[in-house]
């Protein structure tokens, strides 16, 4: 299996984002920007919903990593590491995901 981490991924999006390579995918989506990278992540994210409904485990395991990819190109663009995204995962663990929502509920009610 490999080692390979979302946080080596994280590394390479950075690198590439700034390379000026004209065959790197990643500058091509830094150029176009984060609304158009936004918009790209929704449609990796309906196309993984699709797999997952109607096609096999080989082509789930496909859209989710083309999901994970443009994720992390959306939150480099935004400045958000990915480390607080995972503080926020960590954070989380502490509570069961029911009571996680009832939280946000008491949040937005004020
Ligand atoms: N993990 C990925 C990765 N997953 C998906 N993709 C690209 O995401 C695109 C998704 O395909 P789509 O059909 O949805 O989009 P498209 O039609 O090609 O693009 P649009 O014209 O619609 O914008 C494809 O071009 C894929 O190659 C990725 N591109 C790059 N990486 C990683 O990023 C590294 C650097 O890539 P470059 O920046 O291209 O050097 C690679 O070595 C990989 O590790």
């Amino acid at each position: 299996m490999s080692d390979f981490t979302l946080e080596d991924l994280e590394k390479i999006v950075a690198a590439r984002a700034t390379s000026g390579d004209p065959s790197s995918y990643t500058a091509t989506l830094v150029e176009k920007g984060a609304a158009h990278t936004a918009k790209k992540l929704g449609e990796e994210a309906v196309e993984t919903v699709i797999a997952a409904i109607g096609e096999d485990d080989e082509r789930l395991a496909s859209e989710s990593a083309d999901l994970l990819y443009h994720l992390l190109v959306l939150l480099h663009l935004k400045h958000v590491p990915l480390s607080s995204v995972m503080a926020e995962l960590a954070r989380r663990t502490a509570q069961t995901g029911l009571e996680e929502k009832a939280g946000r509920s008491r949040a937005t009610s004020h």
